[in-house]
C-alpha cells in the first residue's frame, strides 16, 4: 500500500491546526527529508473543505457560521490520494534508462511531460485552490506553481535528492545535477506565451529581467519547498471573504518554519506571515512590521537586494496603516530596485503592482492629506516634508530608469495625469526648495524667516509670495475625503 511508516500513521486522524502542526514538525524534524506529496495533499484536502467545499449552514442555525468548523482529515484519505501519485509517477517513468544518482535533463524534460500530459485541456488556469498535489489527483488541474512542485515532488517519489524548485516572485522552475547547477523550465509562464518545458534557464535570459529577478531567484531545499505550500495556502472562500480557520493553520504553519529557519531566505513568505500578523497578531511574537523588514534584509543580504516584493509588501501595509511617509520610502525603494531591471512582456504582474500605487494609492493618499486642516497649518502634513516629495520623486525615477532601454513601454497618459496630480499637492515650498520655518541652519535666518521683523522688503515680499502661492496651492486640494482600503477579512467579516 501507500509509503507510509508506522511514524505518519500516528498523527491520524487530523482534528485539529495542532495535530496538523504535530505531522509537519515531525516530517521536518525526523532526520528524513519531508514527504512533499504528503504534506501537500494534507493541505490540499483541508483547503478544499474550508473553502471549496463549504457546506456553510443554513440561516436557521447561523450559530454555526461562528463555530470553527474544522474537517477531521482521515489516514486512509490520504494513503489512497498519496498511492495514486506514488504508482502513477512510478508506473510513467522507466527509471532503467536512467542510471546515474543525478537527474538528467531528459529525465527533467519527461517527468514534466508526464505531470503536463496529465493534465485537463480545458481548465481556467488562473483559478484559485489549483496549485496542490490533491488539485492534481482529484482534478487533474494544476497552476503553474503547481506543476513546478509537482515536478519536483515526482522527483522525491523516484528517490532523487537534488532536484530541486527555483521560485523568482511570479515564476517557477527547478535547478538539478551535481551541485544544482543545471536549470530547467517545468511548466508556463502567463497567458498567450509558448511554454518553454526543458529548456535551460541561460544568462541571457534572466540578465535584467525581473521574471528571472536577474539570477537571484529562491533556491529551495526540501524544508524550504515546505514552506513554498504552506505559503502558497489559499485562504479565499470568495473574493471578499477568507477562511478564518485556514488563515490560523497557515500562520501556525509559517511561524513553525519561521523557528526552525527555513524562512530566512525566503522574502515572500516572510511578507506573507506579516500579512497574516496584521489581520490576527499572535502574542509573544514579531510584529509585522519586524517581519517586512526581515523580508527586505533576506533580499539584500541573500539575493543582492534584487527582489521587489518585500518593498512592496512593506509600503501596502504602512499605506494601510496611514504612515504615507513611510510608504513614500518603501515605494521608492521598490523603484529603486526595478530600475536596475528592463521590462518586458512577460513581467506584467510587477508592472500591476508600480501601475496601483502610482495611479491608486498615491493619489488617494494626497487627496486624504490635502484635507487634513490641522496638519497642513502646522506643516506637519507630508505635503511640507521634502523627505517625502524626496521619495515621491525617486519613486518615478525609478520608474522612468525601469522603462529606459526596454523592449516595452511603461508610461502612459494616465501615469502623466497622475504625477500632474500628485505632485501638485506638496506645496510650493517644499517643491521649490525655500525652507518656510527658517531652519535651514546656514545662519542667514532673514532669508527664510517668515516673521523677521527685519527681514528686507523684497525678502518679505518673496516670502509673502511664496506664503501667497503656498497658500493659492491649498485651496487646490481636493476635499479630503477619509481612503479607506479594503481590509482583508475572514469569514464572518466582510472584506
Ligand atoms: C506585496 C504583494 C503584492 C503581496 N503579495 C504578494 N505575493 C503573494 C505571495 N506570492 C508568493 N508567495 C510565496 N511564494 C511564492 S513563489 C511565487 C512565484 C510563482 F511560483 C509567488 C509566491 C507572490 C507575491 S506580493
Amino acid at each position: 500500500m501507500a509509503g507510509f511508516r508506522d511514524r505518519e500513521k500516528q498523527f491520524f486522524p487530523l482534528q485539529n491546526i495542532q495535530d496538523v502542526v504535530k505531522l509537519f514538525r515531525d516530517q521536518l524534524t525526523c532526520g528524513e527529508e519531508p514527504n512533499l506529496s504528503l504534506l501537500s495533499i494534507v493541505l490540499g484536502v483541508i483547503e478544499n473543505i474550508l473553502t471549496v467545499n463549504r457546506a456553510i449552514p443554513t440561516e436557521v442555525d447561523n450559530s454555526a457560521n461562528l463555530e470553527p468548523i474544522f474537517p477531521v482529515v482521515e489516514l486512509h484519505t490520504i494513503e489512497a490520494l498519496y498511492s495514486k501519485f506514488e504508482s502513477h509517477i512510478k508506473r510513467s517513468v522507466d527509471l532503467t534508462k536512467f542510471p546515474g544518482p543525478h537527474a538528467t535533463r531528459e529525465l527533467v524534460k519527461h517527468v514534466s511531460d508526464v505531470i503536463w500530459g496529465s493534465l485537463t485541456r480545458s481548465f481556467y488556469k488562473d483559478k484559485a485552490h489549483l496549485q496542490s498535489l490533491y488539485s492534481f489527483l482529484t482534478g487533474n488541474k494544476l497552476d503553474c506553481f503547481g506543476v513546478a512542485f509537482g515536478v519536483v515532488a515526482a522527483f522525491q517519489v523516484l528517490g532523487y535528492k537534488d532536484v530541486h524548485l527555483a521560485l523568482s516572485e511570479d515564476h517557477a522552475w527547478v535547478v538539478f545535477g551535481e551541485n544544482l547547477a543545471e536549470t530547467a523550465e517545468v511548466t508556463w509562464h502567463g497567458k498567450g506565451n509558448e511554454d518553454k518545458r526543458g529548456q535551460p534557464i541561460t544568462a541571457g535570459t534572466t540578465e535584467k529581467s525581473w521574471l528571472y529577478l536577474n539570477g537571484y531567484p529562491v533556491i529551495c531545499t526540501r524544508e524550504m519547498e515546505v514552506s513554498s505550500i504552506v505559503s502558497g495556502i489559499n485562504l479565499a472562500i470568495t473574493t471578499t471573504m477568507d477562511s478564518v480557520e485556514l488563515g490560523s493553520l497557515q500562520q501556525e504553519l509559517l511561524w513553525l518554519l519561521y523557528d526552525m529557519g527555513h524562512l530566512k531566505k525566503y522574502p515572500m513568505a516572510l511578507g506573507n506571515l506579516g500579512d497574516l500578523e496584521e489581520i490576527t497578531p499572535s502574542e509573544n511574537r514579531k510584529k509585522p512590521i519586524e517581519l517586512f523588514q526581515e523580508a527586505i534584509a533576506s533580499s539584500q543580504e541573500y539575493y543582492n537586494n534584487q527582489h521587489v516584493y518585500p518593498y512592496t509588501y512593506l509600503g501596502g501595509y504602512l499605506y494601510r496603516k496611514q504612515d504615507y511617509n513611510g510608504a513614500l520610502q518603501a515605494w521608492a525603494d521598490a523603484a529603486s530596485v526595478i530600475k536596475k531591471y528592463n521590462y518586458n512582456r512577460e513581467d506584467e504582474e510587477i508592472y500591476k503592482e508600480f501601475l496601483e500605487i502610482a495611479n491608486d494609492l498615491i493619489p488617494s493618499m494626497m487627496k486624504h492629506v490635502a484635507g487634513e486642516n490641522a496638519a497642513r497649518i502646522h506643516h506637519t502634513s507630508l505635503l511640507y516634508n521634502p523627505e517625502s516629495y524626496a521619495n515621491f520623486l525617486r519613486f518615478y525615477d525609478g520608474i522612468c530608469e525601469w522603462e529606459e532601454d526596454s523592449p516595452t513601454p511603461v508610461l502612459h497618459i494616465t501615469w502623466a495625469k497622475q504625477l500632474v496630480f500628485s505632485i501638485s499637492k506638496f506645496d510650493i515650498s517644499v517643491r521649490i526648495g525655500v525652507d518656510l520655518k527658517g531652519e535651514n541652519g546656514d545662519g542667514d535666518e532673514s532669508e527664510d524667516s517668515e516673521d523677521d521683523e527685519n527681514s528686507s522688503g523684497e525678502t518679505k515680499d518673496k516670502n509673502q509670495n511664496v506664503k501667497e502661492e503656498s497658500s493659492r496651492n491649498k485651496t487646490d486640494g481636493e476635499d479630503g475625503e477619509q481612503n479607506t482600503t479594503k481590509a482583508r477579512g475572514r469569514v464572518g467579516r466582510q472584506k
